[in-house]
């Protein structure tokens, strides 16, 4: 269930390295029981913003609240229950992955039975209980991520921030880290993810922030970000590679709304109700372009995202 009132509300956060700006005026709520997914590329302030939120960073402008409260108010009771995945891993190689957990509990006054249930049981979330008493270092890179995870969770935290838990790693982990996400969820945690992987955020959102050089850009639920292209159709036509593309004009052509060319890939949005792909068609190979592929796309949230910022978010 998802609450109404916020548990969290950042207003008009900014912050700037020397002269490069880092995040211009961010704004947004997170409220109980969502999983809020920040989307962006390699650069778009994400780590930035979950730095500030998870009290490692400090803001030039702007603030925060927490339950209403700003957040200096009940500083001591949002680290308590706040839990945070780092991007980096933050485990030791060398004393088992019980003990790792353990550790990073009792540093949140965590102890006797309660110690060991935490322990247990997020070590179960991310499916590694089998392994507790083995160490890290023998561990695929996976299941360190996971178990970096289970540190962040042993003490129950309300609230868990992830930064890009899912980066570099192999199917399976990836698939138990993002079904651990959705179980934390259930049992009444709010998540705040970052990714810069589309499918993650179809995956397991209840609601999207789409960041973007510091900025939030759209946001609300994929349903509802994706309604913004109700209109519109989308091709993708992939020609054979050249040196350079040459000036087509897709523009003169009825209904065409939108060109970008990734590549020797053309991406045209083009308004429904409206047959004009013959026409797109002969406009393209009278360039001199020779089409290897054509694919049409009904909405997602690459083309939302496409649309917003004209890259694709691998760029
Ligand atoms: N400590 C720092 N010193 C200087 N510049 C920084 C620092 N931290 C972040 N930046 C810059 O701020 C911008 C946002 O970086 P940030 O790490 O928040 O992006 P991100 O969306 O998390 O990207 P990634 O997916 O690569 O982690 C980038 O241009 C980055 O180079």
């Amino acid at each position: 269930m998802i609450s109404n009132s916020p548990i969290i509300e950042v207003s008009e956060l900014s912050k700037s390295f020397g002269s490069r700006t880092s995040l211009n005026n961010v704004t947004f709520d997170v409220h109980q029981g969502e999983i809020l997914c920040f989307l962006g590329p390699n650069g778009a302030g994400k780590t930035t913003t979950i730095n500030i939120l998870s009290t490692s960073l400090r803001g030039d402008q702007g603030n925060i609240r927490y339950c209403g409260e700003p957040v200096e108010r009940l500083m001591s009771q949002y680290k308590r229950e706040l839990g945070i995945v780092p991007q980096d891993l933050a485990v030791y190689e060398d004393i088992s992955a019980e003990a790792n957990v353990r550790f990073f509990a009792s540093l949140y006054g965590m102890t006797g039975t309660e110690l060991e249930q935490g322990t247990n049981e997020a070590l179960e979330i991310v499916g590694l209980t089998d392994r507790r008493k083995d160490k890290p270092k023998t561990f695929s890179g996976g299941m360190k991520r996971r178990l970096n995870m289970a540190c962040a969770i042993a003490h129950r935290p309300k609230m868990i921030i992830m930064d890009e838990p899912t980066v570099g790693i192999d199917p399976q982990s990836r698939n138990h880290i993002l079904g651990s996400i959705r179980k934390l969820r259930d049992e009444g945690a709010t998540i705040i993810y970052t990714t810069h992987y589309m499918e993650e955020v179809e995956e397991i959102s209840t609601r999207i922030l789409i960041i973007d050089h510091g900025e939030v850009i759209a946001s609300g639920t994929k349903e509802e970000l994706k309604e913004r292209l109700a209109d519109e159709k989308r091709y993708e036509v992939e020609v054979e590679e050249i040196n350079e593309m040459p000036d087509i004009d897709l523009y003169r052509i009825d209904g065409v709304k939108k060109v970008d060319i990734v590549g020797n890939r053309i991406h045209i949005s083009t308004l429904k109700g409206i047959e004009n792909l013959d026409q797109i068609i002969v406009n393209i190979t009278s360039n001199g372009l020779k089409i290897i592929n054509l694919t049409g796309f009904s909405p997602s949230l690459e083309m939302v995202f496409l649309n917003l910022t004209g890259r694709t978010l691998r760029d």
